[in-house]
């Protein structure tokens, strides 16, 4: 979307990412990384939850170009020179050889993106420019997501390009009406649709100089809503912010879990546990492979990869709802830990089995958290 001017060669454009839980934000960070042409991306990774999944699912692929800001949520968890540290980190000249072409923030799914525009716009980093804000949006989620928080309409109205994602997912007529629905919205941004969040890099980062971006935000457009006192550093209060209403859990095992068990948890997981995601370690039932989890809404999936050599052996996860009890939830999934962690039951994986995608059903780029 923006790129650096010939009267500033060396400004590194920093796109922000934002997007509702679970709508495919990593899903587009890790396409960008294996489709952006030798386009060099710096992430900045933000989690809300204790442990960082995200940064786990695109790290690896950065290797010193990305870093994470770890618990909590962007827009209130650091401040705007505590950005800075981690912009001058990545644009130092020799924190990655050449330099890089584009930073990507990716916001949590339930941070305030004005904020995180602010932040940037406010950085005093003269390495970088604000690169444009970039919404996800979950084609089948959209209308219980704005139903729930009506502030997803002011999120769309400033950005700058919105990826409706998940078409696959949606019959055309439906699709068609989502996108109508988010073009009245977001006024001057770029809509797309796309699926696995397969959209043409050039979108987000011009790979070629000088294209100038047409009416770039400026602090001035940032919309105020009400009872916001934001200043420059984007501190204000954060009653009316979404993450206000959800708590997240964290749940790290080393005993690994029991599929059958997990299973009768995920199947009857509260309606307002929304989103969950990380890795499951289930033992002797299938000790080549961990398994992703993701869950969106009422949507699950498993994901079963590999365990990368040398990888401790690990349930670490990540829960996040509204109106939900965090310490039942913890204690509902330490019961799930297998009394027999090394005794394998050849019947016990079938339940977890059922939601693991066939070949060819989905995006071939796997489990992109
Ligand atoms: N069917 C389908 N699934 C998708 C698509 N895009 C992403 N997903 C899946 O949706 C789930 C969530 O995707 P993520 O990329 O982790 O979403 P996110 O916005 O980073 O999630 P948070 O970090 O929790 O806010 C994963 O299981 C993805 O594989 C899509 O276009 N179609």
């Amino acid at each position: 979307m923006s790129q650096p001017s010939r009267e500033h060669p060396q400004q590194i454009p920093v796109v922000v990412l934002a997007g509702f839980l679970g709508s495919g934000k990593t899903t587009l960070l890790n396409h960008l990384l294996h489709h952006g042409g030798g386009t060099r991306i710096g992430a900045i990774v933000n989690d809300f939850g204790a442990i960082e999944i995200d940064a786990m699912a695109v790290a690896g692929q950065l290797g010193d170009s990305t870093v994470s800001l770890g618990n909590g949520c962007l827009c209130c968890a650091v401040d705007a020179s505590e950005l800075d540290e981690y912009l001058d980190r990545l644009t130092r000249p020799s924190a990655v050889s050449g330099g890089l072409d584009v930073i990507v923030i990716e916001a949590s799914g339930l941070a305030e993106p004005q904020e995180l525009v602010r932040m940037v716009l406010a950085s005093e980093n003269p390495r970088i420019m604000y690169g444009g804000l970039v919404e996800l949006v979950d084609a089948v989620e959209f209308d219980a997501t704005r139903q729930r928080h009506p502030e997803v309409d002011r999120h769309l109205a400033i950005a700058d390009l919105v990826v409706v994602n998940k078409a696959d997912r949606v019959p055309e007529r439906e699709r068609e009406r989502v996108l109508d629905l988010v073009r009245e919205l977001s006024g001057r941004a770029a809509v797309v649709p796309a699926t696995y969040a397969r959209v043409d890099p050039e979108f987000l980062f011009d790979c070629r100089p000088t294209r100038e971006r047409i009416g770039q935000l400026s602090f001035d457009d940032l919309p105020r809503h009400d009872g916001d006192s934001a200043d420059v550093d984007g501190h204000d209060g954060h009653d009316g912010h979404m993450h206000a209403a959800y708590d997240s859990v964290s749940v790290e095992s080393e005993v690994p879990l029991d599929p059958s068990r997990l299973m009768t948890f995920l199947d009857s997981r509260p309606e307002g546990l929304y989103r969950i995601k990380g890795y499951v370690d289930f033992g002797a039932a299938d000790p080549r492979n961990r398994y992703a989890v993701h869950a969106v809404g009422r949507f699950l999936r498993f994901y079963p990869e590999p365990w990368p050599a040398g990888e401790r052996r690990l349930t670490q996860l990540v829960l996040i709802g509204a109106g939900v009890d965090p310490e039942a939830l913890g204690k509902e999934l330490a019961a799930c830990r297998s009394e027999a962690p090394h005794t394998a039951d050849e019947h016990s994986m079938w339940g977890v089995l059922r939601y693991v995608q066939e070949k060819g059903e989905e995006g071939a780029e796997g489990a992109d958290f």
